[in-house]
């Protein structure tokens, strides 16, 4: 098994500044689990500049989560910027399968190849064209019946695909690994799939091996809700105490508490 407290370790020597177009609901909370873990986020979404600003960064992070005309002009700028310059980009494709509006944003950014994308299984089902019963931006089929959609989409895009819930399932088409941490609050705290994303962008920059780096910030992510379900008293004291968790884990910490089995 790869050393997962490694990829940790070689994020915060890099401390990578991460492009990010997310959603209003994310952008404060996952700059600061940014923040938090080492690495330096910029929220940066307008058309005028976001493509310019993209080369600038390490790692470039597109989420579909509120999406808008204008807004989706500079995720596809900020993509196509991002692929000329050999930068990494992760695709999360929030309720992907609502819309009509967000299936055609979701497969014009398909087309831009994303490295990494980090999604739940309503969201990686309905990306991959298969059924989803996604519930908005909730999901609502268990992990195990994306895995092979997410196997497939691995094989057609090139990137590495996370499906994320109780029990994480990543893959890169050939290899697969399952990461069992995490903690039955993070689903009622919003935001944090979102947050996680930018977390996979942080590991990404300047990674050799781009699936364990995501296997990585997802353990890594996971072990922080860990920590932060023993202290919280609820959902709001629990995203206080996950980004003070994200802060304190070092990377034996990591490389110990890490639940991962290839699958
Ligand atoms: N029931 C659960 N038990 C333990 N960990 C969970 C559970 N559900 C989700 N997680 C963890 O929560 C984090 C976010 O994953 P989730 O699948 O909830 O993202 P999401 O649906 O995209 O979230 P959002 O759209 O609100 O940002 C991941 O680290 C995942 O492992
Ligand atoms: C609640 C919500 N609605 C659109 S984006 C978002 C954040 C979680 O994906
Ligand atoms: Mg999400």
């Amino acid at each position: 098994m790869p050393d997962w407290g490694a990829h940790l370790s070689e994020m915060r020597q890099r401390a990578p500044l991460v492009h990010n177009i997310t959603n209003y609901v994310a952008m404060n909370v996952m700059a600061n689990v940014l923040l938090a873990a080492g690495a330096s986020p910029a929220m940066v979404h307008a058309v005028e500049e976001a493509a310019e600003f993209t080369p600038l960064a390490g790692a470039l992070t597109i989420n579909i989560g509120t999406p808008s005309g204008p807004w989706v002009a500079a995720m596809e700028a900020s993509a196509q910027a991002a692929q000329a310059a050999g930068l990494p980009w992760v695709l999360d494709p929030v309720a992907v399968g609502a819309t009509a509006f967000r299936r055609e944003i979701g497969a014009r950014l398909l087309a831009l190849g994303p490295a990494a994308i980090r999604g739940n299984a309503s969201e990686i089902l309905a990306l991959s064209g298969a059924a989803a019963q996604g519930k908005g931006a909730d999901s609502a089929d268990p992990v195990a019946a994306a895995e092979e959609a997410a196997r497939a989409l691995a094989c057609s895009t090139g990137a590495v695909v996370a499906v994320t819930g109780p029990v994480d399932y990543v893959t890169d088409g050939a290899r697969g690994w399952r990461v069992a941490n995490g903690h039955p609050a993070m689903p009622r705290v919003t935001a944090l799939g979102c947050s996680l994303t930018g977390l996979v962008g942080a590991f990404l920059a300047g990674a050799e091996d781009r699936a364990t780096a995501t296997v990585a910030a997802l353990a890594y992510f996971g072990l922080a809700g860990e920590r932060a379900g023993e202290t919280a008293a609820g959902p709001g004291s629990f995203q206080v105490a996950l980004l003070d968790a994200l802060a304190t884990i070092t990377p034996d910490a990591l490389t110990a508490g890490a639940r991962v089995q290839a699958a």
